[in-house]
């Protein structure tokens, strides 16, 4: 199944300017989607990154380039697919996933085998993952995603899975996230993910000083 991987390359995460400066946004942006690449590959995916621009890194996999906003991109690599060429099933699966392992993308992609959509929500009502089967089924990003896309899918009679899933559902968007990244981080040596790596070389490390765990950056 092919699995498109959207990725701003214009001022990635910029959620994450109170900890990180541009040019290592940019750099920790590409690390989390190499490990969600590797990630897809291992789960069997063919995945495809829908970029807004060249990506500076070295791929494992095409790319396409789409300088839409997210909506109009994915929709356009959706009706390609579903509609015209009558692909069985497409994956879109968000490239700052970073906790997501293959057994977790395997358990998205049978539910997609079962389902018109199988949908990953994230924390805060997005859409960090889902499998589509219907050709009428479009997105609709950004704010309360999620409920969006549930709503899509009844109104054009599409039948819904809903993947419960920890990983899935952490999409790196703010500082607090950082901490699961560093918690979750199955590696147990240098050739692990190369997010929470990243992080680590880049002096963060985790904080619960205050009670709460968060991350500090020495
Ligand atoms: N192709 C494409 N990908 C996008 C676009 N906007 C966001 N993305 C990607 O979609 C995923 C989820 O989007 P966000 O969490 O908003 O990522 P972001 O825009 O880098 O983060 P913020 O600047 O904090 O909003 C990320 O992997 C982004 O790289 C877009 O306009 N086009
Ligand atoms: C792409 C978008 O991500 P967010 O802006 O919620 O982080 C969404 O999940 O609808």
């Amino acid at each position: 199944m092919e699995v498109l991987v959207p990725f701003s390359t214009d001022r990635p995460k910029s959620r994450l300017s109170t900890v990180l400066a541009p040019d290592e946004r940019a750099r920790f942006a590409r690390a989390m989607l190499l490990d969600v690449l590797d990630a897809v590959g291992a789960a069997g995916g063919e995945p495809c990154v829908l970029a807004t621009g060249a990506v500076d890194a070295d791929l494992p996999c095409p790319v396409t380039i789409d300088d839409r906003p997210l909506t109009d991109a994915v929709n356009a690599a959706l009706d390609a697919r579903l509609g015209a060429s009558g692909a069985e099933r497409v994956a879109v699966v968000m490239a700052d996933l970073a906790l997501a392992t293959p057994d977790a993308l395997r358990e998205l992609f049978g539910a997609g085998r079962e389902a018109d959509l199988a949908i990953a929500p994230g924390r805060g009502g997005g859409t960090n993952a889902f499998v589509a089967g219907h050709p009428a089924f479009e997105v609709d990003y950004h704010g309360a995603s999620y409920l969006d896309h549930r709503r899509i899918a009844d109104e054009i009679g599409a039948s819904v899975a809903v993947v419960d899933s920890h990983r899935l559902a952490t999409d790196v968007d703010e500082p607090a996230d950082l901490a699961e990244l560093l918690i979750h981080d199955e590696a147990d040596d240098d050739e692990g993910a190369r997010a929470p790596r990243w992080l680590r070389e880049a002096g963060f490390a985790l904080d619960a000083t205050d009670g709460r765990v968060g991350v500090k950056r020495e």
